[in-house]
């Protein structure tokens, strides 16, 4: 796709204008978010969004309630337009062929269009701007990357950009390079999309290519295929689920090591006091609260032992935005982590906040992954984990942590961490540290935090091109 014949298409002015004059009604009428309230970004034209309407409006305010709702649907197709309209620049106002495509304005301009809650987005104008773009990018390998890239990264929830971006991939793909193929299995897998003949053709394209990637990269391509069940196996055969044993034997002297309460000599599980205080809990609660991740947890991978489901009733929120590891209280736990425990920073996986409410549990699992867990790939096993809790439960209320196989039952207490090694020192993970978090009794809440520890450091690519 040139620059030229891109031109041309938007050169269409009059369909366009037809369609910008339809646009805001189709917008007013099939727009469920009227109430949408704008997050917080650094593209200028989302500044203007920042409009609520309020819940509960007095009969007396109706009109004002509906005017609000009314100006807040222009503003949001203002604020549409206007995104299509950078995104028609930073893709067609140029040649398709810079290498300076703007990945993150483009994944603003996404962002701007992702609604707030789960539900998948309908957006005419998106529609139309991504059905026209997506199929003329097919000759351009790298803008295919850098739009793909980006829908990941804002997680677009918009299915028809997905299955044109998977169309044009799926055939034109052989053309990538081996970078440019992990940059596409990377987005797909982010955005969980399991089609095999996408799959098929990324894992045939790479086949021959793989001397061309850093390890990193490497990880993530395998990663990716996993992470969607296409494992490539005949590419990297399977991840590990045994750690090295060098890694392993460190992790168990460093937990012996560990300051606070013995609670078995089966295996070396501390209860470790004031590791973080109160407020510094609270922070991280809020981080979660405003940034509203809380969502159910998570139950691939929840096991026991023998392999059977877990089941699971509480909320999870992952700490995974770059921009939370500035947070004071984000790094204190994370330098707590790689100091006490003896590893690296990057060994450290990105916190998980865990929120039961009452009469919710996590029955009996293991923390360490099998070998079709795709998460091997990344930083092999678990080799320890550290739960600390960040409010205490009185007596009577359930939310215990408890290892049947060991006889152990702690109470959750504020600030203290316990922490155990998912694997022997010969690296096998241990079915003996198979766990349950107990259901909450009383009408409080439970709250705690994951702090995982890889055998090795966590790659560093992160869907870059
Ligand atoms: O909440 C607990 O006590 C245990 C949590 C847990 O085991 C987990 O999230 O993996
Ligand atoms: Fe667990």
């Amino acid at each position: 796709m040139t620059q030229q014949s891109c031109g041309q298409r938007w050169r269409h002015r009059r369909r366009w204008a037809l369609f910008a004059a339809v646009a805001p009604v189709l917008l007013l009428s099939r727009h469920p978010k009227l109430s949408f309230t704008a997050t917080q970004s650094t593209l200028p034209l989302r500044r203007s969004v920042l409009v609520r309407c309020q819940p509960g409006t007095q009969p007396s305010t109706i009109d004002a309630g509906l005017a609000a709702k009314l100006q807040a649907a222009k503003e949001r197709v203002a604020q549409a337009k206007e995104a299509v309209k950078l995104f028609r620049t930073e893709l067609c106002g140029r040649s398709f062929l810079s290498p300076e495509i703007n990945r993150p304005l483009l994944t603003e301009i996404f962002i701007t269009f992702v609604p707030k809650s789960a539900a998948a987005m309908r957006e005419p104008i998106l529609d139309k701007a991504l059905a026209d773009l997506i199929p003329d990018m097919r000759r351009d390998v790298e803008a295919l990357v850098a739009l793909v890239g980006s829908m990941a990264a804002a997680r677009l929830p918009h299915e028809p950009a997905w299955q044109l971006m998977a169309d044009v991939v799926a055939k034109e793909c052989r053309a990538a390079s081996a970078r440019q193929l992990t940059a596409f299995a990377w987005a797909f897998a982010t955005a969980g999309e399991p089609r095999q003949d996408l799959w098929d053709s990324l894992k045939a394209a790479m086949a021959g290519k793989l001397a061309e990637l850093s390890p990193d990269e490497q990880v993530t391509f395998a990663w990716s295929c996993a992470e969607v069940n296409q494992h490539a196996r005949d590419l990297f055969g399977d991840a590990s689920a045994v750690a090295a044993p060098a890694a392993s034997a460190q992790m168990l002297e460093a937990i012996q090591a560990l300051p606070g309460e013995v609670l078995t000599d089966q295996v070396p599980i501390r209860l470790v006091p004031g590791v973080l205080t109160e407020e510094q809990g609270q922070a991280l609660i809020r981080l979660a609260d405003d940034a509203q991740l809380w969502s159910q947890s998570s139950r691939r991978g929840a096991r026991d032992a023998e392999g059977e489901d877990a089941l699971r009733t509480s909320s999870s929120a992952v700490l995974s935005a770059p921009s939370m590891f500035g947070n004071p209280a984000v790094q204190a736990v994370r330098t707590w982590a790689s100091k006490l425990l003896r590893v690296p920073e990057d060994f450290v996986e990105a916190l998980q906040l865990v929120r039961y409410r009452q009469g919710q549990q996590y029955s009996t699992h293991v923390d360490w992954g099998r070998p079709q867990d795709a998460s091997l790939w990344l930083g092999g096993q678990r080799t320890a984990t550290a739960l600390i809790y960040l409010n205490s439960l009185p007596d009577g209320c359930g939310g215990e942590t408890s290892f049947d196989r060991l006889g152990v039952t702690v109470r959750p207490k504020a600030g203290a961490a316990l922490v155990w090694p998912n694997v022997n020192a010969s690296g096998h993970p241990q079915e003996l540290v198979e766990h349950r978090a107990l259901p909450v009794l009383c009408d409080t809440t439970k709250y705690a935090l994951n702090v995982w520890i890889r055998e090795k450091a966590l790659p560093t690519y992160v869907g870059r091109a």
